[in-house]
């Protein structure tokens, strides 16, 4: 078994940003979606990572690889004819606007069963595989992410991930180490009032008895409720001036995992999420984090005890 991580985001996009700084307008491109954001912040904490997807044949997929390609994250691809999805938006004044997109095409049959073996396959290679960036349950069947977890645990991988919804829930039959979610999600999907801590304590209590053995729920600046097999904890993180909260629950998730994967303590891992999501937000773009900046954030964040627990 090796000592990395596998990132699973199926359909991963192009995203064309359009960033009004000045008069003149920049244009930047990257990849985009919820794993890739992980998986860079995990290859930013010296992990090795894998990165596992479908992508199209067409100009958008072709544009994706250099893009993956440029950035040297090691990319295990299915390739099909309908091309990848993408969306353009626009950055004004820190606020995010989307212009135009087209999310692609769902999973088929022949795509989806390659890109199964390959993700299983590759999964097997790694310490523990993240299922992320679920897309829409019309783009990927919830049923997807419930097998290959099931599979990758049952054969002695590990399982996290950041889901919600219709995904989150088949997925916890895969029964998953960790998960992420955040009061948002929690509250969306009906299973807590995300002002309410005992009612959030509740839900996450609610997921782990579903299946999950940890599970941490974020709440931006507030502090993250952590539960585990030894109790409830209130994860305590320093105040610091925020530039972007953009992709903040994925940088905690990425941390957590990256600690994960080599075997770290899961406190400690909790906190490296905490410091790697915190980190994020004080940055324009998570790719920037830095392991020895987040090393010395991981000393301010304090797990404290829940009393009610
Ligand atoms: N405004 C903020 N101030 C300080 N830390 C933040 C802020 N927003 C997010 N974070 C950090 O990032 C983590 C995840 O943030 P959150 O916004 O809850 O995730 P998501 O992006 O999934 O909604 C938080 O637990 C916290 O550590
Ligand atoms: O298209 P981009 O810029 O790569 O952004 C994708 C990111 O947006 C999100 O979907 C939403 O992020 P936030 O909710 O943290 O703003 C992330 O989960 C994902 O990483």
């Amino acid at each position: 078994m090796g000592k990395g991580v596998m990132v699973f985001a199926p359909l991963p996009q192009l995203t064309v940003m359009v960033e009004q700084v000045s008069d003149e307008p920049e244009l930047h491109l990257h990849a985009g979606g919820q794993g890739l954001w992980q998986a860079r912040m995990i290859t930013a904490l010296n992990v090795p990572v894998t990165f596992c997807a479908l992508l199209g044949k067409g100009e958008v997929g072709r544009v994706l690889i250099s893009l993956f390609d440029d950035e040297g994250l090691e990319l295990k691809a299915v390739r099909r004819h309908a091309d990848s999805g993408w969306y353009v938006q626009e950055r004004r004044d820190d606020e995010r606007h989307v212009v135009a997109e087209n999310p692609g095409s769902p999973l088929g049959r022949h795509d989806g069963d390659e890109l199964y073996a390959l993700a299983l396959a590759e999964g097997l290679k790694a310490s523990i595989c993240l299922l992320s960036g679920a897309a829409d349950p019309s783009l990927v069947p919830p049923d997807f992410y419930s097998r290959l977890g099931g599979d990758l645990q049952r054969n002695g991988t590990a399982i996290a991930a950041d889901l919600a919804g219709e995904h989150l829930n088949a997925l916890l039959e895969a029964k998953p180490a960790f998960i992420k979610v955040s009061d948002e999600e929690l509250a969306d999907d009906e299973l807590a009032d995300k002002n309410d801590e005992a009612s959030i304590v509740k839900a996450a209590q609610l997921l782990r008895d579903r299946g999950a053995a940890t599970v941490v729920v974020s709440r931006a600046e507030k502090p993250a409720i952590a539960l585990m097999d030894d109790g409830a904890y209130q994860v305590r993180i320093p105040k610091l001036t925020v530039r972007d909260e953009h992709g903040a629950g994925d940088s905690m998730t990425a941390g957590v995992v990256a600690v994960l994967a080599q075997g770290g303590d899961l406190k400690d891992a909790i906190r490296t999420g905490a410091a790697a999501g915190t980190l994020n937000v004080t940055q324009h773009g998570l790719g920037a984090g830095r392991a020895d900046a987040i090393a010395e954030l991981v000393k301010l964040v304090e797990l404290e005890p829940l009393e009610s627990s």
